[in-house]
Parts: structure tokens; sequence; C-alpha cells
């Protein structure tokens, strides 16, 4: 053991993680470097954001840089060695930091992660913090050498060892025996797993640092890197042992004016030796992406770059970068669209919007404050890079900068160029697209438009109920299904809007599916008119609309509610109103035999213009409550009496239509005819009975058809059942034989004393707040689920 060494045991959450992160991630390996040098890179923007205001932390080592080393040591074994000038950390750090998760969420993210097989680590990376643990995907052990920064409060640093190897659950900490050699910042050895020895390649390494980070970090990266040179035998000295230390960012890049007028000397062949000239390399002498001509960054860079920075394993949507003024202050921006939406977005009333801000390349911050964006907009990402900025306010006065409300003005109005965009090159075809058209194949455009809109069409729907200045824009690209196609926006249903339609017709039902809806009563005429209907069965659809009110001059009219029009009534040829009007006198019984069973709950009897094949149907007034109306408010405002008696007078403001055309209908006015009309004649009880309960069922049938609740569903199945008995020829009152078996008597004894079946998988006591102390179970099944303290079952 080391001097002074103390053992610490990884706390249980960062044993899971290591074992996800291992287990699942064994095909991207590779990360491993992105995220260390990720790392490095964030320990230098630390330590240039401190020194604004604490100018001492930049002593004891005089350059900003990452670099990396590999090599075979004298014992053969393999090592990569990543070390940054970066701010450090103290022992207490070094345990905190990479001994123990800070993050909250994080149980139940692995109890997920865990539990699908690791098909949900996509965003494992990133989310929760497991960069420095992907250094386990390649190395056995792994030592982090570190010094922090000099400061008022440690004016002493001293440099600590962190030790770990792959395959326990413990880490050492331990004073430095070789003392401060690093000066500050952090030093990582990774001792390379069998398996994982091409990354002592350079080339490998080069590869890498190109592929993932070269233009997404600020500071220098330098490579160390050795070839063997012919030399003149003279020069006995030559051999190079000492590693020249890389340049200071500031130097320029002059390498490769090494080799000159090398012919003119040849002229006696000189004796020569090899000898191994070591030389650090600097990768990354491109400026960071954001801040290039967007013409010289090629669509792979761009996409690279989103996933390393955003910690997201998919490629982004689509993206824009520009340059712009905001407050008299000019910067650069990439604004992207992720594929998809983060599942916490519905649940968090506000997410911040992730906004690296950098200020000439030095990263300021990522969080702008809750209201950095509007809500519905908070998912996009974006870097900016201000050319200036007051760097040594507080974060708060920052965020209350002028420039910072402009910039959200600014990233909307992007966004919105960016969306409206991405549904142009949906509908416009390319010349070939158009010439191979038939093939029935999505455009290359309109895939990328059903993608962005499976994600965000929900979203849109809240932007535009949300952010009234921008209301018709992001209306217009919201898409809804409709009983003729599967999606639609506003202008393409008024484009294809009928003669003499003013109205956009609508039906809402939350949670069903098209599908469903397209089958409904209020839809079966429009449809086989051919009269287009949106199809709403979204909770945000119908708030939408009534906040919209009209779109290009038309309204919105719910199918279920009176007041609908075709738009071609005026042409109706004479007869047709005459039939009517003979219809409703001919009906005139039946109507008023409704009025008489529906007293409780419609308002109006009426022969129907919009059924074609059902009997009848509910249909709310103007300004009654719809089937879909009554369940979310019952949802939101039960229990609430106040609000009863407006409710009671709403829910009462519907109309029974009946269908003069449906069969049943016919029958049944024939047998309210029958009925005697005379006060005096005599009557018959038992047909009246009869013809009231279907006349009852026919009611629910039409409510249940209309999508409101049938009151008392007990009864109406009760009536049901008569009907059918009735219709089978079986006897009205003969009873069910109702005997059941009664249950055995109490049991006295313990349910744990016999054989219990305890399935560990059904409880978590951790989610319960229980502790069941030794689990009647073997143990590598309890471990699944018991949090185990400090034991790493790996
Ligand atoms: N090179 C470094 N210099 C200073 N601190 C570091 C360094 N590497 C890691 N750390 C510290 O250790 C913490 C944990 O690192 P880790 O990579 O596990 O997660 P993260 O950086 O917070 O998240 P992620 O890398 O996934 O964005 C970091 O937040 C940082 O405080």
């Amino acid at each position: 053991a080391t001097d002074g060494a103390q053992k610490f045991n990884y706390e249980s959450d960062v044993a899971r993680l290591r074992k996800i992160v291992i287990n699942s991630l064994y095909s991207h390996r590779e990360v491993f470097l992105r995220e260390l040098i990720s790392n490095a890179n964030d320990a230098l923007e630390k330590l240039r954001l401190t020194s604004l205001t604490v100018p001492e932390v930049l002593e004891g080592a005089e350059s900003m840089n990452v670099t990396i080393k590999a090599f075979r040591d004298e014992d053969g074994i393999s090592k990569l060695v990543l070390r940054d000038t970066g701010i450090g950390m103290t022992p207490d750090e070094l345990t905190a930091n990479l001994g123990t998760l800070a993050k909250s969420g994080t149980s139940e993210f692995l109890a997920r992660a865990e539990s699908t097989d690791g098909t949900g680590t996509g965003n494992l990376i990133g989310a929760f913090g497991l960069g420095f643990y992907s250094s386990f995907l390649v190395a056995d052990k792994v030592y982090v050498t570190s010094v922090a920064a000099k400061s008022p409060k440690n004016p002493d640093p001293q440099q600590y060892v962190f030790a770990s190897t792959a395959d326990e659950s413990t880490f050492e900490v331990y004073p430095d025996p070789r003392g401060n050699v690093l000066g500050r910042g952090t030093e990582i050895t990774l001792v390379l797993k069998e398996d994982a020895l091409d990354y002592v390649d350079t080339l490998k390494i080069i590869e890498l640092v190109n592929k993932h980070s070269s233009f997404a970090t600020t500071f220098p990266i330098y490579l160390h890197t050795t070839r063997t040179e012919e030399v003149p035998v003279e020069d006995e000295e030559t051999e190079t042992t000492e590693t020249p230390k890389p340049k200071s960012e500031n130097d320029d890049d002059d390498e490769e004016a090494s080799v000159e007028d090398v012919e003119e000397e040849e002229e006696k062949p000189k004796k020569t030796k090899p000898v191994v000239v070591e030389e650090w390399v600097h990768l990354n002498s491109q400026p960071p992406i954001w801040m290039r001509d967007p013409k010289t960054v090629t669509d792979e860079e761009y996409e690279i770059f989103y996933q390393s920075t955003f910690k997201d394993y998919e490629k982004p949507l689509s993206w824009a970068h520009f340059s712009g003024d905001s407050a008299g202050t000019s910067f650069k921006a990439i604004v992207y669209i992720p594929s998809h939406l983060d599942d916490s977005f519905w649940q968090n009333s506000q997410t911040p919007a992730d906004i690296r801000l950098m200020v000439k390349r030095v990263f300021i911050m990522s969080d702008l404050g809750e209201d950095a964006l509007p809500k519905w907009a908070s998912w996009v990402k974006v870097v900016v890079d201000a050319d200036d900025l007051p760097l040594n306010v507080s974060r708060e006065t920052l965020q209350s900068t002028r420039f910072l409300k402009q910039l959200k003005g600014i990233i909307v109005k992007r966004l919105l160029q960016m969306l409206a965009k991405l549904a142009e090159n949906a509908e416009r075809k390319s010349e070939l697209e158009e010439l191979e058209e038939d093939g029935g194949e999505m455009t290359e455009g309109q895939l990328a438009w059903w993608r962005m809109s499976r994600a965000y069409n929900n979203v849109l729907k809240l932007g535009a109920i949300e952010d009234v200045k921008n209301r018709d824009k992001i209306a217009a690209l919201v898409r809804f299904a409709t009983n003729q196609r599967n999606e639609t926006s506003l202008d393409q249903y008024v484009e294809n809007r009928k003669k003499g339609q003013k109205q956009i017709f609508y039906l809402a039902d939350m949670g069903k599916s098209p599908e469903i809806l397209a089958k409904s009563v209020f839809v079966e005429k429009l449809h086989a008119r051919g009269y287009e209907v949106l199809l709403l069965g979204q909770p945000l659809d119908e708030i939408l609309l009534q906040q919209l009110r009209v779109w290009k001059k038309m309204s919105f009219q719910d199918v279920a509610k009176s007041g609908l029009k075709f738009g071609d009534e005026e042409e109706d040829p004479e007869e047709e109103k005459e039939r009517q009007k003979e219809l409703t006198e001919q009906y005139k019984p039946l109507i008023d035999w409704f009025k008489k069973e529906t007293n409780d709950f419609v308002r109006n009897v009426v022969i129907s213009n919009r059924l074609v094949t059902s009997p009848c149907a509910i249909v709310a007034d103007a300004y009654g409550y719809t089937a879909n109306m009554e369940k979310m408010l019952s949802a939101q405002n039960h229990g609430q009496d106040d609000k009863r008696v407006m409710h009671d007078f709403a829910k009462k403001m519907k109309t029974l239509e009946i269908n003069p055309r449906s069969p049943l209908i016919e029958g049944l006015l024939k047998r309210v005819e029958q009925l005697p009309t005379d006060e005096d004649a005599e009557r018959d009880l038992e047909a009246e009975d009869e013809l009231r309960e279907v006349t009852s069922v026919l009611i629910d049938g039409a409510l249940v058809r209309s999508g409101f609740e049938v009151p008392d569903s007990h009864n109406f199945f009760a009536r049901v059942d008569r009907i059918l008995r009735r219709s089978l020829g079986v006897s009205e009152h003969a009873p069910t034989d109702a005997s059941v078996k009664p249950a055995p008597p109490v049991d006295p004894s313990h349910p744990a004393d016999e054989e219990f079946a305890f399935d560990p998988e059904m409880l978590d006591p951790e989610m319960l707040g229980l502790n069941f102390g030794e689990p009647v179970v073997e143990e590598d099944e309890a471990q699944k689920v018991w949090k185990v303290e400090g034991h790493d079952e790996l």
C-alpha cells in the first residue's frame, strides 16, 4: 500500500453506473477519449473563468492546454496519459467528484437503464456524468493525479492521486510521493487493457481527436509523437532524452519549417545513425467550429460537434449557423434541433434551455436562467459566442442584460425559420425525386419533416397557445390527422375546402385515435359528402383551436355542436327544404315523445341533418359542453360546488337529433303513433313501459355514440338485458341462479409460515422507503433490487 493512502468505497450508484457503462458501451468504447478531453477542456474553462475574479489561480503553470502521451513503459505495459493545466482537484474533490454521483434522480435513471438491457443507453453519457467512468472501458487501472489551482483559500495546494481498478468497488486517494510535479491541473493515466492496445497508436489517437474533439475544444491539444531520423554521426550527443515542453497556446505553429537545404550538402557520403526525435504535435489548430465560415464546415463536423457538445448519441435534425447582432454586440451562433424530445419535457413546467454562452471563445455559462427561452422552444441546443460582454459581473446581472434578452428573440426567430424551411423542403421535390416518383418512398425532405413533426408536433401546439406574438407562424407548422389524410396543416385544409364552405370542421375527443374518431356519428355525413374533418385526440388540440378562433377567415366548427353549416345549403332545391318541413311535421308525435323522455338532460329534439346511418345523436349547443369538454372539466374540478351550477346548466345545452331515414326511428314513430292520444282512452301500460325502455336504450346509445357517459350504466345494462330476453323469447322475470361458493373460513396462520413465492422484482424497498433486513431470497437475486452500500458486484 502507498503511504498515507485512504481507501474508499464507491457510492453504490457509481458502482452500478460503472457496470452499465462497461457492459453497454463496449462497442462505443472509443468515446472514452472524447469524454476525458471534454473534462480537461471543462477544467480549463473553469480555470479561465475563475481567473477573472481570482487571478492567483493562474499561478502554478504557465500554459493552458491539454497534452496526450501514449507509450509502453519499461515493463512493456501500455499507458495513455492525458494531462490538463486546468482548475485541478483537491483530495476531497477527487473523492467527491469521482467516487460519488451528485446528480439527482440517478437511482431512478439507473434502474431504467438496467432494466432496458442498455437500450436506453443512448443518452447515458452526459446525462448523468459518467464521462470519467468511460475510462474503464479501455483501462484496467486508472490513476488521476491532481493539484488544485492556487487561491487565497488554498494557498499551498498539494498533489494527490486517485487510484482505482476496473473490477474493484474501492478506490484509494493518497498524497503523491513525487510531490507537486504538475504545478496545476490533472493528469489521468490509463493502464490499457489487453484488448485495448490500439489506443497507444498515435495515428489512432489523431484519428479520434480529429473526429470527436478537434473542432469542439477551445484549448490547444498536443500529442506526443516520436519519429526516427538519420543524423550525421559527429553529432554524438543528439539522442534526445528529454521531451521539449509543448508550446503555450499563444505560440505560433511553425513546426512545418524545419527541413531545408538538404541536397547541397550531399557531396561526400557521411556516416549517419538513427535518432529518435520527439515532438509535440498540435492536433486542433483549426478554430472551433462556430468561429469558422459556415461554407468550410461539413455536415459531418456539425453533427459530431453537436453530439459531443450536447452528449446526444443521435444526430441533430437540422441546424442554423449564423452571425448576428444583439443589443449592439455581435455574435456567432449555431442553433440545433435535436432529433428527439427529452422524456422530461412534459413533466417539468420549466426547463432551462441548453445555451452555451461564450465570449471570445471563453466559455461563460450554459444555464441562462429558467426563462431564457419560452417553454415550447426550451429544447433547442445553442452555442453562442459573443464578441464582447462584461465578464466579471455576476450571473444574475448577466442574465438580465439586454444582450441576452434580445438573443432569446433571435434564437426563436431562427428556430421558426428552420422549421418553416423543413416544411417547405418536405413539399418541394428535387428534379431527381420528381423522376423517381411513384416509388412510394419519402423524399429526403419529407423524411426530415416527418421526423421533426413526430418529435415536436405537440410542442408546436403548446407554442401556438403560449407564444401570442408568433402564434400564426407556429400554428401553420402544426399538423392534424383528418378523415381524408394522415396529416394536414391548417393552410392545406383551407386549400381543400369545398365551394361555399366557411367553416373548418373538427371533432375533438381526447385520447381517441384518428381511426376511431373517423367512425364517429358526427363525421359520418361530412365524410360521405366528401368534406374534410380534423380529428383531434390530443389534449392541446381543442385549446389551440379555441385560441386561434379563425384561420384564413374560416371559423372552427366542432362537428359535435350545433351550428354546423356545409355552405351549400343555399343551393338546396326548394323541395329539399319542403321535405325537411314535412318530416318535422310527420315526426311530431315522436319528437314530443322524446322530449318528454329526455326532459332532464337535453334542451331540444330535432330532425337531424347530420346523420346518415345512425338513428340518433346528442349534439352540444354552441355554448354547451361537448363530450370532450365535459371530460376535461370533470377531470379538472371535481367536487367544486360553486362551479356545479354553471356546469349543470352548460351540460344541459344539448340537442337530441334523430335520423328519419333510420328504420329504427321509423318503427318507433309507428309505435308512438299507436299510443292513445285521448286522455280518457284505455291505456296499455305494459306496452308503454316497453316503449319507454326501448327509447331510453336508444337515448343512452346516442349518448355513448356521441362520446358522452351514460349517467347510470347499471340501469342501462339491466334494460338491455330485458330487451335481449324479450327478443330471445326468454322469460323477462326468470331469476338467474346466483348461488356462489363462499370463501373458506379465516386462516389464523401467518402467510410467511408457508411456502411463500416472494418475487423481488415486484417490490423495490428503496422506493417504498422500507427496510426488510435480510431478504428470504438467494443472494444474487436480492442484489438486483437491494441497495448494497459500497458493494460492487463486478
Ligand atoms: N480533468 C479534470 N479536471 C478537473 N476536474 C475534473 C476533471 N475530470 C473530471 N473532473 C471532475 O469530476 C467530475 C465528474 O466527472 P465526470 O466526467 O464523471 O462527469 P461530468 O464531467 O460532470 O459529466 P460529463 O463528463 O458526462 O459531462 C466533473 O464534474 C469534474 O468536477
